[in-house]
């Protein structure tokens, strides 16, 4: 649809953008991303024939750019308009007929039918119906932002070109203006070539990108490929972190801003923990790192106080989850700061270990109980069972974890609980086999994210040769316990 071949050019003698060389298909929505002054409003100004240009050339559906004239150009690209004082006199819908100049002949220019049935489509489109009669002078500047939006829809043009379309607009209008342009490119094959300077959102919405800096292209290709540390760090001279997107594969960018890294410093102790026989709590001042199977801040999160809350062996709920919240709203304690686990066992039972050495400290709390011990391999045998979690494994730890160690340290820990249960001979009664655990075990790691950094958490690292031995301990003395509560 659009190639663009070895193009360089600029405004006065020295070249802004520099033997640019990429294509775009029909219907893509294609992204230009790079930093300030990189040559991107340029580069958008010699696609539509705005500058001229030095060398190179832009074909349009196989026709050169200069093959076109003013109007047959008008019906084929529409530019996003930038905000021009001049329109400030006409209102809404004056501005966004003013697309349609390229469907008017003769000598009187007047609207016709057609015209005006589009216009008032893409003012519906837009959100602008409501206000079409107002002068552009009384908009704020996202709903003027829409206006040139909808006079570039109104040119019904296949190419659309726009030079940052979500500036001034709030978060449900970005959204909105988007997914329109995305089902328009999706549906009616509308080409979306488009600036972008909020990398996450072009990262979502860009079926490619391009990535311009000082005027040549540094990387042409999906999101995930151009998305990539290394080669965002180096053009934007920043700290950046990319990660999967929870939801979507699209990847998404976190700026790491400095004053983040120099956080209070919490110290992992067991003077943190606070049990009774309704709960188990831990309240730490800063926010640790967590990545847990808990009820409530499953998952990757970050909290500062930690709860494992006692119920019934009999305790059944629809809804956990919200059970915890309510709880946790009695005891003041706030569901953003907050991670809850549940378990049966009786709390003051609780077994802990610390560790504190080489930079690092450790702090392991274990609860169990073993009314519903489980023999994994069998656990198809009880897939109806809604028991609360018995054994509940905590580990704090004092330094900085990979997201590695993080999966490594549930490993390491699963199984050292599991060789904890052999070593006591716990069995499935069930099925009379070694039990590895119970039907509702929950584990959490916490992390500082602060101080030595830890890369891996298996068995035979430093950290993980720790976690293995505490938990196995802790475990083995919170079995023990239990039994001889069962005794009595
Ligand atoms: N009208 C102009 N006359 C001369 N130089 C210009 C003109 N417009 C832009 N430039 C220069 O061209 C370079 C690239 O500008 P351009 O607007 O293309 O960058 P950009 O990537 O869109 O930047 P931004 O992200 O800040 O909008 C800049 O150094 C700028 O000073």
């Amino acid at each position: 649809m659009i190639q663009v071949k070895n193009i360089t050019g600029g405004y006065d003698k020295s070249p802004i953008v520099d033997h640019v060389h990429f294509q775009v298909n029909r219907g893509e929505f294609f992204g230009v991303v790079g930093p300030n002054g990189s040559g991107k409003t340029t580069l958008i100004k010699l696609l539509n024939g705005v500058l001229p240009l030095w060398e190179g050339e832009v074909i349009i559906d196989r026709q050169p750019l200069e093959y076109y004239g003013r109007k047959h150009l008008a019906r084929k690209v529409a530019t996003l308009p930038q905000i021009q004082q001049s329109f400030f006199s006409y209102n809404v819908y004056e501005t966004v007929m003013m697309g349609r100049y390229a469907y008017q002949s003769g000598f009187i220019k007047q609207p016709n039918e057609r015209d005006k049935e589009v216009t008032e489509k893409v003012l519906e489109k837009t959100g602008l119906v409501d206000m079409k009669f107002l002068p552009l002078a009384h908009l704020s500047g996202g709903e003027r932002q829409r206006v040139y939006l909808a006079q570039a829809l109104a040119q019904e043009p296949d190419i659309l070109l726009l030079d940052e379309p979500t500036n001034h607009l709030d978060f449900s209008y970005q959204k909105q203006l988007l997914d329109e342009l995305k089902q328009l490119s999706l549906t009616n094959h509308l080409t979306v070539v488009s600036i972008f300077h909020d990398l996450n959102i072009a990262s979502l919405y860009c079926d490619r990108l391009l990535l311009i800096d000082q005027g040549q292209i540094t990387k042409v290709g999906k999101p995930e490929e151009v998305m990539q540390k290394p080669l965002l760090e180096s053009i934007y001279h920043s700290s950046i972190d990319v990660h999967p997107n929870p939801t979507l594969s699209s990847p998404q960018m976190n700026l790491l801003p400095n004053y983040f890294l120099d956080r209070t410093k919490t110290t992992i102790k067991s003077e943190l923990v606070e049990a009774t026989e309704e709960k188990v709590l831990v309240r730490t001042p800063q926010l640790l790192k967590t990545f847990s199977s808990a009820v409530m801040g499953g998952g990757f999160g970050w909290y500062r106080n930690f709860i494992n809350y006692h119920v019934d062996k009999s305790f059944h709920c629809e809804f956990p989850t919200q059970f915890m919240i309510e709880k946790c709203q009695q005891w003041e304690l706030p569901e953003h700061d907050t991670l809850a686990m549940m378990t049966a066992a009786y709390l003051p039972d609780y077994s802990e270990r610390y560790f504190k050495a080489e930079g690092m400290s450790i702090l392991i709390l274990v609860t169990a109980g073993l009314g519903n011990a489980v023999d994994v391999v069998h656990g198809d045998k009880r897939v109806k069972e809604h028991q609360p979690g018995t054994v509940n494994t905590w580990v704090f730890i004092d330094g900085h974890l990979s997201e590695q160690a993080f999966i490594q340290g549930i490993v390491t820990a699963t199984e050292a609980k599991t060789q904890a249960f052999s070593t006591c001979g716990i069995k499935d009664p069930l099925t009379n086999t070694s039990a590895t655990g119970t039907s509702t075990d929950s584990i959490m790691i916490a992390s500082t994210q602060t101080g030595r950094q830890l890369e891996y958490a298996g068995p035979i690292t430093f950290l993980g040769s720790k976690v293995g031995q505490m938990i196995y301990e802790a475990t083995k003395e919170a079995i023990e316990r239990y039994m001889e509560r069962m005794k009595t």
